[in-house]
């Protein structure tokens, strides 16, 4: 699979001399940088005396190592680079809102490559998952060898004020250190292949990111969902359907370019509450892994905020708004459809929609849920923005032995044909079957239980439905008496006038 190289911008590029000189220097220009050299590391040596002296009379211990380690950065960055022909490129964690790819990009590829050199690494591990993820430290450096050209990566970090409203401790940095003449092949060449090998290895490693808003940010958390479309039982129909789609679709960059359409594709889910809306999707994210952002529309003051907040979200991911005709009210395109402040409307939402996905994003996937899809405007959910409906039904016997194979692990039992024959009269939810299934891992106790409560619930029905035509039938009679007693009231009327225009008459006579 070819992986597309985003155009790389954010990396700001640091020369550690300002003039490149190209020609060899002749002899009188090499004494005189010889004297600058030996001048400049007098100075320096007599500050760094003067410094020292100062610092261990006048400062606390905990401060004089930071104070050193400041001081040689100083060094480093603003003396000996002078005379240095290496080049600096720096790689910021954040890009305004966004995450910057190329960082990310980074951090994995060198997560890749670390060695027994490196003397510190950071190692985290996901509750659920066996391995371990070992990436670059703070303040480590590391060096890469590509195609015979040595680079230096170092990861930095800036400490930011304890009262930072997004609640990060610090922002972090990569600085990638080479020689200045590999400058075009960096750009051209390295920086291209860490994104592809980071594009390829988190393909093999499966690991796909769950987002979430924290004020205007999104954070994020390794998602582990295990639902897949072989545990999702559904249609069989539909799924196929589903998972044929899904693939044309990532496989389109082309066509879209040519069509001239944004590279984006919208799903509606719509179905009763735990008919497996949330579990579907977390199988299309295990499916295309790709990342996940979920976003609650009520965390959303206005549409400047939730433009920009859509801003953030990265290629290859997908957008996530559950329960949409919850969130708020978006049923009215001409009214103001939110808020508090009445600053959400359903016209800013479509634009943000629309303009992340047409103007900065490729392949984008924008999935909504519903239990109401009735309630919802047809600009919401018309072709084009939510290109394809799936319907969650309650539970059919077709999806029953989905759910049994994989709880239970039998494709036949005595019992199932029971169970079949209840599903089809009672609307159960996946939901609730497999509860009954968790009750016990023998077949014959979890699917005589699901017969028991089936039965229960079929029984339960149909008081319920018992109940609902005999209310229906009482307030049938009484609406029909008050109707008769209206109409006699009517003719009882009618008859008084006439008597009375009568009497009128003869009296008139
Ligand atoms: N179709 C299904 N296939 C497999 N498991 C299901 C299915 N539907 C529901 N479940 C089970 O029920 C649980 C709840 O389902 P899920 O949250 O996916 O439903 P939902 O439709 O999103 O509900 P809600 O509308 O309340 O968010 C899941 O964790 C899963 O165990």
């Amino acid at each position: 699979m070819v992986i597309p190289v985003p155009f790389i911008s954010n990396c700001h590029l640091v020369p550690n001399d300002q003039t490149f000189k190209t020609d060899p220097p002749s002899t009188k220009s090499k004494v005189g940088i010889v004297k600058r050299v030996i001048s400049t590391v007098e100075t320096v040596a007599a500050t760094a005396m003067v410094l020292r002296r100062v610092s261990r009379d006048y400062l606390p211990v905990e401060f004089r190592r930071e104070f050193r380690r400041e001081f040689e950065k100083y060094i480093a960055t603003n003396v000996l680079n002078k005379f240095s022909n290496q080049f600096t490129m720096v790689f910021n964690e954040f890009d305004g809102y966004s995450d910057n790819e190329i960082y990310n990009a980074a951090q994995l590829y060198l997560s890749t490559r670390i060695s027994s050199e490196v003397r510190r690494v950071n190692v985290t591990k996901n509750p659920n998952k066996q391995q371990f993820n070992v990436a670059m430290e703070i303040n480590e450096e590391y060096t890469d060898v590509y195609n015979g050209v040595h680079f230096t990566w170092s990861l930095l970090s800036k400490q930011l004020q304890s009262d930072d409203r997004y609640g990060r401790t610090d922002i972090r940095s990569l600085e990638l250190t080479f020689h200045q003449k590999h400058k075009d092949f960096v750009l051209n060449s390295y920086l291209p292949y860490i994104i592809n090998t980071s594009e390829t290895h988190k393909q093999n490693k499966r690991t796909v990111k769950l987002f979430t808003l924290e004020g205007s940010y999104w954070k994020s958390v390794k998602l582990d969902h295990p639902a897949t479309f072989e545990t999702v039982a559904m249609d069989a129909g539909v799924k196929e359907m589903l998972v044929k789609d899904l693939d044309r679709f990532v496989e389109r960059r082309e066509h879209y370019r040519k069509v001239g359409k944004a590279w984006k594709r919208g799903y509606l889910l719509n179905g009763p509450p735990g008919t497996g809306k949330s579990s579907l999707i977390a199988a299309i994210t295990n499916y295309l892994k790709f990342d996940i952002y979920d976003l609650d529309l009520n965390d959303i003051y206005s549409n400047s905020e939730l433009r920009r907040v859509l801003l953030g979200t990265a290629n290859r991911s997908i957008l996530v708004v559950e329960d949409i005709d919850c969130s708020v009210e978006l049923h009215d395109r001409g009214a103001q459809t939110y808020n508090n402040n009445g600053k959400l409307t359903l016209s800013g939402f479509l634009n943000s929609i629309d303009g992340i996905s047409s103007s900065c994003g490729d392949e984008r996937i924008i999935i909504f849920t519903t239990n109401r899809n009735e309630v919802l405007d047809p600009a919401l959910v018309r072709p084009g923005r939510m290109d394809v409906h799936i319907h969650m039904s309650y539970c059919t016997p077709c999806a029953l032995r989905v759910l049994v194979s994989i709880y239970l692990s039998v494709t036949e039992h005595d019992l199932l044909e029971d169970n079949d024959e209840l599903i089809c009269h009672v609307d159960v939810t996946p939901a609730e079957v497999t509860e009954q299934h968790l009750v016990d891992e023998d077949p014959d106790i979890a699917l005589g239980g699901l017969v028991e409560f089936l039965d229960a619930k079929r029984k339960k029905n149909e008081e319920a439905k018992a109940r609902l035509e005999e209310k229906e039938e009482l307030a049938a009679k009484e609406s029909e008496k008050k109707q008769q007693k209206k109409l006699k009231k009517a003719v009882a009327k009618k008859s008084e006038k006439k008597q009375q225009d009568q009497w009128n008459r003869q009296l008139d006579k």
